[in-house]
């Protein structure tokens, strides 16, 4: 397997007081949407500025494509695009222009940049606001056209940090598609988000981390697995009595209990006969309930088990 990033040992911190990034090592691997998931503040950013070479770190190595990165690498910075939460488009250039500006940056041969252009306006679906400024379009637009300046010049890598962030469904819908088509073209995606149902969409695999640390890595269903959480069940009593939860508490193999809107949701450890076993105590104390049923655990729950947060706080 190639790695397009090799991060070992990382260690960051600022004011020499808060260690935003702690001792983290990771690989991305080639061809890959690599999820860099974590609560606020557990060092994200901080990793990819450092990756980036925008920000100096103390400790550890950084390799891109195999080469030490640094902040005049401008080979390897060819190589890769940035597309980043805040919007960072010229005002004064309509969307043609601006998409050309980033272009030029790496791209010099004029007709190769004209085609790379049009390319990038069609990749974003932005044939109709060619000549639009800007501040005439609307936020979803707007990012996309964050997007097209990202990619023009056709990176083999993609840093994309809440590339959707507050933007229309049909706008978010349009930037996960992007996103998934470059995969498919062959480029590496680091893609941060505070969307868990966009990571299940179109991330291989998914890098959780806390405090700077590295919690765990893996695809989605090695991470469900390696959970301690084996099965949820749901379940909407009539009844809202505090006593039941307690005794619910009290089945084999139950790890946690919480409530989610109506339904009183119970975590249960690797075991068998989990419903089973719950049907018969609700049989036996005449306990009357709406609904209930059994999945599988989200990654969702393996984030909060992990963390103990929400992804979206
Ligand atoms: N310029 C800075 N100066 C001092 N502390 C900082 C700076 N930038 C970040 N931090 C701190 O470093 C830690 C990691 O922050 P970072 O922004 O990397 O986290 P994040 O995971 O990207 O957060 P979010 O999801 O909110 O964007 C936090 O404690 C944050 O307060």
């Amino acid at each position: 397997m190639n790695n397009v990033i090799e991060v070992s040992h990382l260690t960051k911190s600022y004011r020499h007081t808060i260690k935003a990034v702690d001792d983290l090592s990771f690989d991305v691997h080639e061809g890959e949407i690599l999820g860099l998931l974590g609560p606020n503040g557990s060092g994200k950013s901080t990793t990819i500025n450092c990756i980036l070479s925008l920000l100096s770190y103390e400790g550890g190595e950084i390799k891109i494509f195999h080469e030490t990165m640094r902040p005049d690498s401008y080979d390897l910075k060819a190589k890769i695009g940035v597309v980043f939460q805040d919007v960072a488009v010229f005002e004064e250039l309509t969307v043609q222009e601006n998409i050309n500006y980033f272009c030029g940056l790496y791209v010099n041969d004029r007709t190769l940049r004209r085609q790379y252009v049009e390319e990038a306006i069609q990749f974003a679906e932005l044939e109709n606001y060619r000549k639009f400024y800007p501040k005439q379009l609307s936020g979803g637009l707007l990012r996309r056209l964050n997007i097209a300046c990202g990619i023009a010049h056709k990176p083999k890598l993609l840093f994309a940090d809440e590339a959707t962030a507050s933007v229309d469904p049909q706008s978010r819908s349009q930037i996960l598609n992007s996103i998934d088509q470059l995969r498919k073209q062959g480029t590496t995606v680091i893609y941060t988000t505070h969307y868990m149902e966009e990571v299940e969409q179109i991330c291989d695999r998914v890098l959780i981390i806390d405090k700077g640390k590295k919690l765990a890595a893996g695809t989605i269903d090695e991470l469900k697995e390696h959970s301690g959480i084996h099965e949820k069940i749901s379940i909407e009593l009539r009844e809202n009595d505090e006593r039941h939860v307690e005794e619910l508490r009290q089945l084999p193999d139950v790890l946690e209990i919480r409530r989610s809107g109506a339904a009183l949701i119970l975590s249960f450890q690797e075991g068998s006969n989990h419903l089973a076993d719950l049907m018969d105590y609700l049989q036996s104390n005449h306990l009357h309930y709406d609904k209930i049923y059994s999945e599988r655990p989200t990654l969702n729950d393996v984030f909060l088990e992990l963390t103990g947060k929400e992804l979206r706080d």
